[in-house]
């Protein structure tokens, strides 16, 4: 049997109110409705699911407070963590919301119902004191910012009857409900198993840690890393799953199993690993792993650790009788090249030597196509890492070439199209100005509104393109610096942004002018034109600035090749 839930009961909401579906469903529709963000539904579905046992909806003022200072709900049962509906005073005016109404919780994706809520009460969090009591009262802490910043002043507390499952379109068959799991391990005759968090790819001193951890206590091993929102900044989870996928070969074979947790992470630290644990509990897990830092969000920026290593170790210990999940306290692992084997880090003998490689490093080795060594991880997880993780020479960019009319860059725009197309390895797309103008921003003018609208829209399209893995050449006037930061800022999202300038001055610009522009904009036939009645602002933030009236187009192009082969852009890494 798996462990039984957190407060005896596993709420499943959706199984308990599916013999009211039709009724709940009609209901929904005539009722005012909440559109809750992404967070919001990541909380829902661990309720609608039970994961979050015992609640059975966002919490009432009573157990908010309980939870905040105590870390007990008002009944006394364990919990670590504030999961609160947060609301505009606005929002609830215009609704007319009350307690005793109800209201629908509606998902912002596919504008499905899914919830009723009866409305508890509507009150205002001492949110100062969330702050200090939940996460450690540091500013920088990004659920702190979180909280000051996203996070509406009113929470709306009250019990919540199921309507419908979240859809998810990706990965649909790693994620199980807890009631899923639970079933899944009797059908295993899992009698102990071990759950492992992760945020993070696994390597192979994670797949030792999992088995040292199921050896030692004689269970089964459920990977189990959180697929919703983790750390900004983090490896996406869809590479991520796809290396768990790779990795779950290596362990021997109906030791473990990989399943996906919706979660929202707060980056809590104690309180986080307490509440990691209580829903893994949930899930059916009879011990729980728990690393140093666990769930933390690193340091703040004046270098200091938001908590300490072994805090949520230490948490953890405090509770441990309630808690009714074994934790598994994390060894740091680190690998033994003479022995080639892991170990935990404090059982290595001193003098012996290790190797480890950290994340910094592992990120570096990926960004540059530096080998990553078979002791640290598996070839095929390698291999999921590189796809996902492309060296320069494979990656895309946005050559975003500036200067007057005539100055010569739509010229080497083309010129550099074709050189970068004989290179070949990448497919190259050209915006130019012109074309750019009739296909995108036909309806735009000259005035600074429109043309910074028209290389947003350049900008836009170039980011997409770049991250597709694109060669992107844009020659655009681009006469305002605001637009042209702004154009790198988009671009640099996805991939690199070279910003050249033509420099070629207005005088030549207008001397070789065959088609006699500049003398109709002198005579002011063509009005707001950039050098003659509009202003051109020289970038000071150019990654190479070239002359059409010093150099040839070839030059020019040769120039631009050779900054893109220094950077490791156009040479295959051997
Ligand atoms: N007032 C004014 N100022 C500057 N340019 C003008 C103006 N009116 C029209 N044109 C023609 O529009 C083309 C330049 O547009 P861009 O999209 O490169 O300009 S911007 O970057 O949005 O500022 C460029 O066209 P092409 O020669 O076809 O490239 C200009 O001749």
């Amino acid at each position: 049997m798996a462990n039984p839930p957190h407060g005896g009961v596993l709420k499943d909401l959706l199984a308990r109110d599916a013999p009211r579906h039709d009724e709940l469903e009609k209901e929904s529709e005539t009722l005012p409705a909440i559109v809750l963000t992404e967070r919001q539904l990541c909380d829902l579905e661990l309720i609608l699911n039970g994961g979050f046992s015992p609640l059975e909806g966002f919490m009432s003022e009573e157990d908010y407070n309980g939870v905040v200072e105590n870390l007990r709900l008002k009944n006394g049962a364990l919990f670590s963590m504030p999961i609160c509906l947060d609301i505009s005073p606005k929002f609830v005016e215009a609704l007319k919301l009350k307690a005793g109404g109800r209201v629908t919780l509606r998902d912002f994706r596919d504008d499905r119902n899914l919830a009723i809520l009866t409305i508890a009460d509507i009150y205002k969090p001492d949110k100062k004191k969330e702050a200090q009591e939940v996460f450690g009262g540091d500013p920088e802490h990004p659920a702190i910012k979180f909280l000051m910043n996203q996070t509406h002043e009113l929470y709306i507390g009250g019990k919540i009857e199921a309507v419908n499952r979240l859809n998810h379109y990706d990965y649909v068959a790693l994620r199980y409900t807890p009631a899923e799991l639970r079933t899944h391990f009797d059908k295993l005759g899992w009698a102990k198993v071990v759950a492992f968090q992760t945020r993070n790819p696994m390597h192979r001193a994670h797949r030792e840690l999992t088995v040292r951890a199921a050896r030692d206590r004689q269970a089964n091993v459920l990977i189990h890393p959180v697929v919703g929102l983790t750390k900004p900044g983090d490896i996406d989870h869809f590479t991520r799953v796809r290396v768990y996928e790779a990795l779950m070969p290596r362990y021997p074979n109906g030791m473990a199993i990989l399943g996906l947790l919706g979660l929202a992470m707060r980056m809590g630290g104690p309180r986080e690993a307490i509440w990691h644990a209580i829903i893994r509990k949930n899930h059916g897990a009879t011990h729980f792993i728990v690393g140093r830092d666990h769930a933390g969000p690193g340091k703040n920026s004046k270098g200091v650790d938001f908590y300490g290593p072994y805090e949520a170790q230490e948490a953890i210990e405090k509770y441990r009788s309630e808690l009714g999940i074994e934790v598994v306290e994390f060894q740091q692992m680190t690998y033994l090249p003479d022995a080639d084997e892991y170990q935990p880090k404090n059982t290595v003998p001193e003098g012996v030597k290790t190797l480890d490689i950290s994340g910094t490093e592992l990120r570096r080795r990926l960004k540059v196509g530096a080998p990553i060594p078979e002791w640290f991880s598996y070839p095929e997880v390698v291999k999921v890492l590189r796809e996902s993780n492309p060296p320069r020479y494979k990656q895309g960019f946005t050559i975003f070439l500036t200067g007057l009319w005539n100055s010569g860059k739509d010229a080497i725009a083309r010129a550099l199209q074709v050189t970068l197309n004989q290179q070949g390895g990448r497919s190259v797309s050209l915006l130019l100005g012109e074309t750019v103008r009739s296909e995108l921003s036909a309806e735009l003018g000259f005035t600074r509104e429109d043309r910074d609208k028209n290389i947003a829209r350049i900008a836009f399209v170039a980011g997409e393109l770049t991250k597709a893995g694109a060669a992107v050449i844009a020659a655009p006037i681009a006469p305002f610096a605001a637009a042209r930061e702004e154009a790198r800022h988009t671009v640099e999202k996805y991939g690199s942004f070279f910003l050249i300038h033509v420099a070629t001055s207005l005088e030549y610009a207008e001397k070789t002018d065959k088609r006699g522009i500049y003398k109709k904009a002198k005579e002011g036939a063509i009005k707001n034109f950039t050098g003659v009645d509009d202003p051109y602002e020289k970038p000071t933030d150019a990654d190479l600035v070239v002359d059409l009236e010093k150099q040839t187009v070839r030059s020019i192009v040769h120039e631009i090749i050779l900054m893109l082969e220094s950077q490791g852009f156009l040479e295959a890494a051997t």
